[in-house]
């Protein structure tokens, strides 16, 4: 029989990951002390980054687990304890680097991360319950999503995703909750009891910038911004924040929602932002025979899209249409996106396919940028 080694129980810890972090423990100093009894019975003391940190059964269910698997051990017995500020500071050091100023890693030469900003010209066209089940559908195709809320009218996003959970803070870093394996931050999560919120663009400026900044991402292949309905402010910010982000435009066939969806396509024009695509929901209702009815009228996403080819001077295709299901509002209302609780549904399968053409990864295999790139950046 092998011995019971420290090493081989340390071994066993660095395939446990902190689940809001991603990282191995062993990575993140969090690994306090491993003790062997002569009984097999195996003592690990494990620091969280904050007191009352949210993961803290979970951190303690993973390395029992881990640990339990290690040949010999009879039993195992953890003990947590929480980081020194000391601490603390080293682990930001180590995931962030030196620099005093949190940078926009999105907006770095070199980012990995496509970042697609949803938009559209009016509220309720469904923008939220489009960006959470692409996030959802990414995610499940193997892709680093994350998914940022900066609908301050109507932040639904957590809702729809199942979660109210709160980020946890570390130093001035904050951990975004995981959900559907999505990381999401929304600006629900920093206000009492869903109070609306009431900003101006300045605030929302800051607001959106620190939470690009401050946010611990990881790292990411896709961002989805869940911007306000409108041309505001927002728009110009991202625009101002990153400058690679490219816009999808999310609109419903009836031509006064077509009308001011292009107007929203159309600030890129002064931004210089790439419109990727428009997708156009609420397209129709299918009936128990199989007809479809076209309840808010046709044609509505195709003329968007027709209409901003011609002001951009370049391609904007029609990414998908969305039928009418009421399964993807209680999809929504229930916490898990369509395309994760019905995707051979009609709207799950066409917001699968909408995710797969948008699923295009900017690492190459040895995670450097590739010169080329298939969707013609
Ligand atoms: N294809 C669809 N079929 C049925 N219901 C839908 C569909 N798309 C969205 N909905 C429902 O319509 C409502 C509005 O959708 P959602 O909140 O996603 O819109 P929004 O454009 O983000 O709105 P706002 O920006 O004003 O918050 C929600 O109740 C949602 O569940």
């Amino acid at each position: 029989m092998t011995e019971l080694t420290e090493s081989a129980v340390r071994a066993a810890l660095a395939r446990v990951d902190d689940p809001e972090i991603r990282k191995p423990i062993t990575e993140l100093g969090m690994v306090r002390n491993i003790t062997i009894a002569d009984d097999g019975t195996v003592d690990i003391g494990i620091y969280l980054t904050v007191a009352g940190c949210p993961m803290r059964s979970e951190i303690s269910d993973r390395v029992t687990r881990a640990a339990a698997d290690v040949p010999g051990v009879a039993a195992v017995r953890v003990e947590l304890d929480v980081m020194s500020d000391e601490q603390r500071t080293e682990l930001r050091r180590s995931l962030r680097g030196d620099s005093a100023d949190p940078v926009i890693p999105f907006a770095q030469p070199g980012s990995m991360t496509r970042v697609y900003a949803v938009a559209s010209g009016k509220g309720g066209v469904g923008k939220s319950s489009v960006t959470v089940n692409l996030a959802a559908s990414m995610a499940a195709r193997g892709l680093s999503v994350g998914v940022l809320d900066a609908d301050i009218y109507g932040h639904s996003v957590p809702r729809m995703m199942g979660t109210d959970a709160r980020p946890t803070q570390v130093e001035k870093m904050i951990m975004p909750p995981i959900s559907h394996d999505v990381r999401l931050i929304s600006i629900a999560m920093f206000t009492n009891n869903n109070a609306p919120v009431v900003w101006r663009g300045p605030m929302l400026h800051r607001a959106l910038q620190q939470f690009l900044a401050d946010v611990f991402w990881g790292d990411l292949d896709v961002l989805l911004l869940d911007l306000p309905p409108g041309t505001g402010d927002i728009a110009i910010s991202v625009a101002q924040l990153i400058p690679g982000a490219e816009i999808l435009v999310v609109t419903t066939p009836q031509q006064a929602a077509a009308e001011v969806a292009e107007r929203a396509g159309a600030i890129a024009l002064q931004t210089r932002q790439r419109i990727t695509g428009v997708i156009e929901n609420m397209s129709w209702l299918e009936l128990p025979d199989g007809t479809r009815m076209e309840i808010f009228g046709a044609g509505g996403g195709e003329a968007v899209a027709a209409n901003l080819t011609r002001a951009m001077g370049a391609d904007v295709p029609l990414l998908g249409q969305v039928p009418l299901d009421t399964a993807v509002r209680e999809a929504g209302d229930e916490g898990t996106p369509i395309v994760l609780s019905g995707p051979d549904t009609p709207a799950g399968t066409a917001l699968n396919a909408i995710a797969e053409k948008l699923s295009i990864r900017k690492r190459g295999l040895a995670g450097m940028s590739l010169s080329i790139d298939p969707a013609g950046r």
